[in-house]
């Protein structure tokens, strides 16, 4: 059994959604922070802050957790990183830890940063080893948040995280660069992960959550066609292997059966029902496993 820690904030909605999706429904009711999920291999569900959920991981309080690229990188806690599971707080994809100033300094990369500016940061570990590595002694300010509030009064560089850009437009900022990327990661512990039952346990998690991720965005097409539109048919459907192909009893008639991507989807089925498809259906796909 596996004690995972699943993370409050920003990365909790599409978290909790991933979890349901892959059939693990994280039980709790609001405020609750003690959860339950309902299978065999799952212990103890606790949600966390994903800043803290790293050092628990490798601390062996839990066998499993997901946090951020950043917080995994900023508390240096030695994790086994399990998989991407590749969402930030809007989605699917990756946020920025930037580096910022004023939008009207003439300052277009991080060298071009004084030494001795205020740099404010939710990130003062990670803003230390940057700036030490460009060799540009700067005074880092710990900010627990509003960060770009900060400028210019109260720090003249913001090392921030960014997803849709609004906040730093809105704050009048620009970015010189960036430090990293962060998407959300599933991590172990590293004990857990070298023990066979435990790892076990976790490989069925990573299993079902990737199953969920590889799943979205794709769609399963079945249809009827006649042996004289096979070809045709055929050549304009893509398939993860080749298309599975069944005689139907007793007529000149074959069912097709192959998986596409959901935005190409519609595209498709115009031209298949021209090309001589028939009965066409489209059905949601949960998971798949290669
Ligand atoms: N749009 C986003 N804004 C902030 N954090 C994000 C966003 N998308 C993904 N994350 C990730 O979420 C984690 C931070 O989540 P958390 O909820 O603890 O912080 P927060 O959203 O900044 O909370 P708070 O509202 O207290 O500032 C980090 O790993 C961060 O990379
Ligand atoms: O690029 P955007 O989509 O605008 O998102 C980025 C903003 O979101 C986070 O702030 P949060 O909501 O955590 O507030 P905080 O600064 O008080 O931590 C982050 O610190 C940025 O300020
Ligand atoms: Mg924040």
């Amino acid at each position: 059994m596996i004690d995972i820690a699943i993370p409050k904030g920003s990365l909790q909605n599409q978290t909790l959604q991933l979890f349901e999706q892959a059939g693990l429904e994280v039980k709790r009711t609001e405020r609750e922070y003690n959860a339950r999920i309902d299978d065999p291999r799952i212990g103890k569900v606790k949600i966390l802050r994903p800043q803290e959920i790293p050092g628990y991981v490798a601390k062996g309080y839990f066998d499993l957790g997901i946090s951020g690229t950043d917080w995994i990188m900023e508390s240096g806690a030695i994790v086994t990183k399990v998989a991407d599971l590749n969402y930030g707080k809007q989605g699917p994809g990756a946020v920025k830890l930037v580096v910022a100033v004023l939008e009207s300094l003439q300052i277009s990369s991080a060298r071009m940063i004084k030494p001795g500016s205020r740099v404010a940061t939710e990130y003062p570990n990670l803003t230390r080893a940057y700036f030490s590595n460009l060799g540009i002694p700067v005074d880092i300010q710990f900010s627990f948040g509003a960060t770009e509030a900060k400028v210019p009064e109260l720090t003249d560089v913001v090392v921030d995280l960014t997803e849709t850009g609004s906040t730093l437009k809105k704050n009048g900022l620009k970015i010189i660069d960036v430090m990293l990327e962060s998407t959300s990661e599933l991590v172990a512990n590293k004990k857990s992960f070298a023990d066979k039952e435990k790892h076990d346990d976790i490989s069925a998690v990573q299993t079902l959550l990737l199953a969920v991720m590889r799943a979205r965005g794709k769609t399963l097409l079945k249809m009827n066609v006649p042996e004289a539109a096979l070809d045709a048919v055929i050549s304009m459907l893509p398939s993860m292997k080749r298309p599975t192909l069944s005689k139907l009893y007793s007529t000149d008639y074959y069912a097709i059966e192959t998986v596409v991507d959901r935005s190409q989807v519609n595209l498709l089925i115009p031209l298949l029902k021209k090309s001589g498809a028939e009965d066409i259906l489209e059905l949601a796909i949960s998971k798949i496993v290669p």
